[in-house]
């Protein structure tokens, strides 16, 4: 399967991740064609029940909770990621492979191998063609997230300050695929980053 169509946004928490999107989404749409907008967890039934159940119970062990990512990647992909990219889609979606390496990897403590295996097993091992990792200063993006309305607050954005630093640097530093760092500005600088690699990618692969 051609993945060269597939974006992915990733990041901590409180980064801009959902509003960059929308901006990329909004772009692509006037000037490039059709385009699938979607999320991890999320984007079918199956992730977005997941996303509910994950939101009221907060003690699924690790391994538990890497799996249940695992199966809905799966089934994400298989159900509308892979048809849609056939179909000759872009497809956009909000956090993907790279959220498990950083929080049940890095932050969590579940080997790179662990998960690189799960994901192998369970037909899940996707890497997109381009992926955002937006940067912040923690303690703005951890501000946002103490600001946000409760109702969209979910059990597994309650990290303390120390947790949403880690997840910060585990970003940083972890590599996968075909990165475009984008560091911390303005919302509007950020859109104008996002939207010039954006176009250099499809430029440097012939419009894609
Ligand atoms: N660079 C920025 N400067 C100022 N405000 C910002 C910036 N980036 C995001 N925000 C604001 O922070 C809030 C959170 O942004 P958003 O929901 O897009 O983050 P996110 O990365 O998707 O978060 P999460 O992963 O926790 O859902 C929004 O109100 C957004 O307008
Ligand atoms: C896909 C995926 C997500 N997570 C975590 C990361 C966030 O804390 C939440 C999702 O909330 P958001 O508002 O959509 O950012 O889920 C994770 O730990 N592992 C994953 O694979």
């Amino acid at each position: 399967m051609d993945v060269k169509r597939f974006v992915t946004f990733e990041g901590g928490n409180g980064v801009g991740k959902s509003v960059q999107i929308q901006k990329l989404y909004q772009r692509l749409k006037q000037e490039w064609g059709p385009v699938c907008l979607t999320r991890e967890p999320g984007g079918t039934d199956f992730g977005e029940n997941l996303r509910t159940l994950l939101m009221r119970t907060p003690d699924f062990s690790l391994k538990t909770l890497c799996s249940l990512f695992v199966a809905a990647r799966q089934y994400h992909w298989k159900h509308v990621i892979a048809p849609a990219l056939e179909q000759g889609f872009w497809v956009l979606c909000d956090r993907f492979i790279h959220s498990t390496f950083v929080y049940q990897g890095l932050v969590g403590g579940l080997s790179y191998d662990f998960i690189k295996l799960l994901h192998e097993q369970l037909d899940a091992y996707v890497i997109p063609g381009l992926t955002f990792v937006l940067e912040s200063v923690p303690t703005e993006s951890y501000a946002r997230c103490q600001n946000r309305e409760i109702t969209k607050k979910n059990h597994l954005d309650q990290h303390n300050f120390s947790t949403h630093c880690s997840v910060e640097t585990a970003y940083k530093n972890f590599n996968l695929g075909n990165i475009v760092r984008i560091p911390p500005c303005s919302l509007k600088e950020t859109e104008e980053k996002i939207w010039k690699s954006f176009q250099n990618y499809v430029l440097d692969r012939g419009g894609v």
